[in-house]
């Protein structure tokens, strides 16, 4: 099977790139910046054109959650524009597309889990672009599997994760909001979940069922509470370790709201797929040892 996945330095293309490196049927071409740019849609046309794959995986987006207050026509460019030219470049050679999105598609004032089937209503311009890049992407190819998923750490890129020790490797104490509540999610996992997806795509001869599907780390937490077992699994690895200090989301202001709870329902993957991941803190401790150990 191969895989062609946008965004070659992106948390998930790499995460792709390290799992199918570990399968001897499983091959992962990434594109990205400079030939492939999701705001230049002659590019995408040539990054999948060339390519003989036979999943698409549309992993590449805006995901800087803030600044994209200040730059909407970019991050619609890149996560609606972009998302649906590459869906549908897939399309045109009758390639099925597995396509990210994000739990900031939802408002975060219910109390349940949200399932998919529960109605969006994002509050920042990032949260927007994404949901309208699922429609785009739904829209441009039938053959889609669009998978919502949330609070993204690994061993690459940018993430909270990372973040966090790099702050108790400069401080004591590091104060969290409490009031927002998700499942964090390892790009592994997710990577882990696309290959399972994919290869029943394409083992039931391109008829599995296709769709909306959350896919998220299992359990849930509060930034606060992901802070403090950063803070259990770092010192074991020889890391840094602070006092994290919950505080609510009036304490910390930003430019982008974001959902005070965006807990996602998973049954919906697992009825169609068979497919969970694990306990959110079983995977953060694999991933702190990578980031501390390699
Ligand atoms: N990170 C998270 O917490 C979450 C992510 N998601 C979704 O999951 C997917 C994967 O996320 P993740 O791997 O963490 O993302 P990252 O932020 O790690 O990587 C995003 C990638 O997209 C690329 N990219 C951005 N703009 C363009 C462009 N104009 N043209 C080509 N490539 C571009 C970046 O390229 P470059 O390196 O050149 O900047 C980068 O490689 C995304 O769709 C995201 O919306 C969903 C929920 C949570
Ligand atoms: C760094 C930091 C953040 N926070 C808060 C701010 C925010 O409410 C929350 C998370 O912070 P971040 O800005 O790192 O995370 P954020 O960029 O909001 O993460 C989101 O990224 C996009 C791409 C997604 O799709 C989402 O699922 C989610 O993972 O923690 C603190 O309270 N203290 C801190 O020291």
């Amino acid at each position: 099977m191969k895989l062609l996945v946008t965004g070659k330095e992106g948390q998930v293309a790499r995460s792709l790139v390290e799992r199918a490196s570990g399968l001897h049927d499983v091959t992962v071409i990434t594109v990205g910046r400079p030939e492939m740019d999701l705001a230049d849609p002659i590019s995408i046309q040539h990054a999948i054109g060339d390519a003989n794959v036979d999943i698409v995986v549309s992993a590449a987006a805006y995901t800087a959650v803030d600044q994209a207050e200040d730059e909407p026509e970019l991050a619609h460019a890149v996560n609606v524009t972009g998302a649906h030219a590459v869906a549908s470049a897939a399309a045109t050679r009758n390639i099925p597309v597995i396509h990210l999105s994000t739990d900031y598609v939802f408002s975060g004032t219910s109390n349940a889990l949200y399932t998919e089937e529960d109605a969006t209503d994002p509050q920042c311009v990032y949260g927007r672009t994404k949901l309208a890049g699922e429609l785009a992407v739904a829209s441009a190819n039938p053959q889609h599997v669009i998978l919502r998923t949330a609070w993204v750490y690994s061993p690459y890129g940018k993430n909270f994760v990372k973040t966090m020790m790099r702050l108790a490797a400069e401080r004591d104490e590091i104060s969290v909001v409490s009031d927002q509540w998700g499942n964090p999610t390892s790009a592994l996992d997710i990577a882990d979940g696309i290959i399972h997806i994919a290869e029943r795509i394409l083992s039931d001869d391109r008829n599995a069922p296709y769709g909306l599907f959350h896919l998220t780390g299992t359990g849930e937490t509060n930034w606060s509470g992901f802070a403090d077992e950063i803070m259990k699994t770092s010192p074991v690895h020889g890391g840094p370790t602070a006092v994290i200090r919950p505080i609510s989301t009036s304490d910390y202001p930003t430019k982008a709201k974001r959902p005070a709870n965006s807990r996602l329902a998973t049954e919906k993957l697992k009825a169609a797929y068979g497919w969970k991941a694990p306990r959110w803190q079983t995977s953060l401790g694999e991933v702190s040892k990578r980031i501390l150990v390699g």
